[in-house]
């Protein structure tokens, strides 16, 4: 009789032996619950599992999945619950839906494949009501679901919780809900803040030495993620289809969400009405996975070239873990942002997010390479900046936002946030769930400011380096780590002096890899708002996209009105002669709102002059530092912050000449000796001062190759003819 799990090492676990103390075997699985390797068939007995999908969208490496199966279930139904919070409230664009629902339509054709009887059960309505209505219709008696860290996700939680306690009294019988530890973290992001005195971990230092005293429970070593678990090789039944139905279900409510406010509203791009709330079991009433079209999004918004699903994540981190050399001598720093088809680092990214890759696979999987090559006499690239190091910064950032909740993610309140009084501010209002909350929109004190937040969201700045990364972000929902620097210093500190959290919003809504956590913590990193403080350090939009890519192939993907100049124009196209943009087919004037036509194109000037905002955002970043102020400051609660700047009260603030902001002052040290064409992270060694060698080259880059001229059908519409 097959065992219900797959056992993932070279010692077979014997048949029909329940494993009393975990077992360590080379590449992992040491297992924690008893394998029970009857016939596969429903225990008869055993308890009904509802099983509650959520950032854990795989079968593999699941510590949820696996200790459902250990109640050896007499039903076990996996469900997906459909929240009008991610719909609705927080920004999500049609490239995040579409990996979404890949992974989703993945996830259950692999559960169908291990019982064909199986299937992910899509339920349309929010967790908080629907949960208790199905326990109470299926006569569920435990729910399981994987630990999750988020603010919004421990308050939903905590919620269903109160509420399956409240019915299970009223039913009279138990019903338990189960959280197994986090799958989605290397560890448990509230055990780091503990071993880190009960603070965030704010440093890679911190980090470390807080995993270094969690104890991965299954007879690893102190400061080691626990190793993988087994993948299941056959699942229970759900239960049969007409107790599963529930349009025969009088007493099931269907509750439809509230629509407004809906922050996605603007790219739907359908015009119909939505249909995902139609009916709680779709619209076959056969729990299927939603479609961008039920819910009103045009599947060609949906342009990303990158697939959703655990299959798809296998594949890739396969294609990695085959080639020694590339995780072996890998270092972020020297990885290329230009680079494209294939891109330099894993984009592995959007699949731990949604946990179609287990991301201790993922660490497990390097550390036997390296075992391997150490083995062999090689040197393996070293921490920080090699992929092992990479997962940690991933857990610092759960680290910081578990000890912070909600704060972590805005600047008031949040004790981390050194406090520079952007332009472009947040507007905060109070709310059920704690004081101070963003409300989703944000101060216009001054249109100029907003002209260049525009500007730089849409990949019209006229500076070709930010207007390629940013139109690569928004078509195909990805961008490299350095590419994000790059944008990110650009509208904060090194540019605009745009407040992060615009930014942050952007990312929010366009990357498929959006993780708040990370998002949030890496737009502070860069904003200089809190983990790194070197302001002085600022990218070039100019320099640094050019020693990568000197050629500009990377430009000339993304934006193709350019693809014919000269390199030696090509990340400062306005220094063309006029007759040679003709030549090129090509004007660089206007704004970029005229895209000019099929035969001239146009593409903008640069918006504003960069060493002169330069040297106006080193002087405010100056006077901000200057302050000491945090994010939860009372002076910062009250708006007393404002006389300490002397911000305009409300309202735009214009110059009264051009409407420009604030006139930059002239400082007294020259732009060169600022201007660090690589910026330097020495904390953390992300980059360095050093020539970037692609030293951890993928094997078949085509960086330079001629064939990188990307088909942008669609995209940069050329407008009058
Ligand atoms: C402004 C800004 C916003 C960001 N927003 C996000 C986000 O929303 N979601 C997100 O996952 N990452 C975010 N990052 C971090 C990083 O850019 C991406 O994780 C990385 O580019 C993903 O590509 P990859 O999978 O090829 O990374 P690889 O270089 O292959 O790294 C492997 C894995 O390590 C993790 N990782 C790598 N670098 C970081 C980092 N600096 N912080 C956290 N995790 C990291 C990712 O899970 C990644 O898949 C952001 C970085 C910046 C500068």
């Amino acid at each position: 009789m097959p065992p219900k799990f797959k056992q993932n090492t070279s010692k077979a676990q014997p048949e029909a032996t329940p494993l009393k103390s975990p077992t360590r075997s080379k590449v992992g699985p040491p297992v924690k619950y008893s394998i029970q390797s009857n016939a596969p068939s429903n225990s008869s007995n055993g308890p009904r599992v509802l099983y509650w999908f959520r950032t854990d969208l795989r079968i593999h490496d699941s510590p949820a999945i696996h200790h459902a199966l250990s109640l050896e279930p007499s039903a076990f139904i996996p469900i997906w619950t459909w929240d009008p919070h991610y719909v609705y409230r927080a920004r999500v664009g049609p490239n995040r839906w579409k990996f979404l629902l890949e992974s989703q339509q993945v996830l259950s054709d692999r559960l169908k494949e291990l019982n064909p009887k199986q299937k992910l059960h899509v339920v349309r309505e929010g967790p908080t009501t629907v949960i208790p209505k199905l326990i109470r219709k299926w006569k569920i008696d435990v729910l399981v679901f994987e630990k999750d860290t988020d603010a919004y996700a421990k308050d939903r939680d905590k919620e269903v919780f109160e509420k399956v306690g409240a019915l299970s009294k009223e039913l009279g019988r138990e019903v338990k809900v189960v959280t197994t530890v986090m799958g989605r973290t290397l560890f448990d992001p509230d055990e780091l803040v503990k071993k880190n005195g009960g603070k965030p971990t704010m440093t890679m230092a911190q980090t470390v030495k807080a995993a270094e005293q969690i104890d991965p429970g299954d007879g690893g070593k102190k400061g080691e993620p626990r190793r993988c678990l087994p993948t299941p090789t056959w699942l229970p039944d759900p239960l049969d289809p007409t107790e599963m139905d529930l349009s025969s279900a009088a007493e099931f409510q269907h509750e439809v969400p509230d629509r407004k406010p809906d922050v996605n509203e603007g790219q739907r791009g359908l015009d119909k009405e939505e249909q995902h709330y139609e009916n709680v079991a779709g619209p076959n009433n056969d729990f299927a996975v939603v479609t961008l079209e039920e819910m009103a999004i045009d599947p060609k918004m949906a342009m990303t070239p990158h697939k959703g699903g655990e299959l798809e994540a296998l594949r890739l981190l396969k294609s990695y873990i085959d080639n020694e050399e590339y995780v072996g001598t890998f270092e972020k720093p020297k990885s290329s942002p230009a680079d494209f088809e294939p891109q330099s680092t894993t984009l592995l990214s959007p699949h731990h997010h949604f946990g179609t890759l287990s991301i201790r696979k993922f660490w497990w999987d390097v550390q036997e390479v390296f075992e391997k090559r150490k083995k062999a006499g090689k040197t393996n690239a070293p921490e920080p900046t090699n992929f092992p190091g990479q997962l940690l910064f991933r857990d610092m950032y759960f680290g910081a936002q578990a000890a912070l909740g909600w704060a972590f993610a805005q600047t008031q309140g949040n004790p981390i946030a050194r406090f520079i009084p952007w332009h472009l501010q947040s507007n905060y209002s109070d709310s059920p769930v704690g004081e101070h909350l963003l409300d989703g929109t944000y101060n216009v004190d001054d249109e100029k400011a907003e002209e260049y937040f525009r500007r730089w969201k849409e990949g019209r700045t006229g500076f070709p380096w930010i207007d390629a990364l940013m139109r690569q972000l928004k078509y195909e929902g990805w961008m490299h780590h350095l590419g994000r620097h790059s944008v990110a210093s650009f509208l904060t500190r090194g540019g605009c002096y745009v407040s992060w959290e615009r930014g942050a919003e952007v990312f929010e809504e366009w990357l498929i890899d959006h993780e708040t956590a990370c998002n949030v913590g890496n737009w502070m990193w860069l904003s200089c708002t809190a983990f790194f403080s070197q302001f002085t350090r600022v990218y070039s939009p100019i320099a640094f996209g050019k020693k990568w890519d000197p050629e500009g192939h990377f430009v000339r993907k993304y934006v193709p009105e350019l693809k014919n100049f000269d390199s030696k124009y090509i990340y400062e196209p306005n220094k063309a002669p006029i007759a040679d943009q003709k030549r090129w087919g090509c004007q660089i004037t206007g704004d970029g709102i005229d895209t000019g036509t099929e035969e001239m194109a146009k593409y903008p000037k640069p918006m504003f002059d960069f060493s002169e905002m330069r040297s106006f955002c080193l002087d405010k970043m100056k006077e901000a530092y200057g302050a000491h102020l945090y994010g939860d400051d009372p002076k910062v609660l009250s708006g007393e912050w404002k006389k300490i700047f002397e911000y305009p009260e409300g309202g735009v603030k214009k110059d009264e000449a051009a409407g420009t902001m604030s006139k930059p002052k002239k400082r007294t040290r020259s732009v060169e000796e600022h201007t660090d064409a690589y910026g330097t992270d020495a904390d953390v060694g992300y980059l360095t001062d050093e020539e970037p060698p692609h030293k951890a080259k993928r094997g078949n880059n085509t960086k330079g190759s001629k064939g990188g001229q990307l088909k942008l059908d669609g995209i940069v519409t050329r407008g009058k003819k």
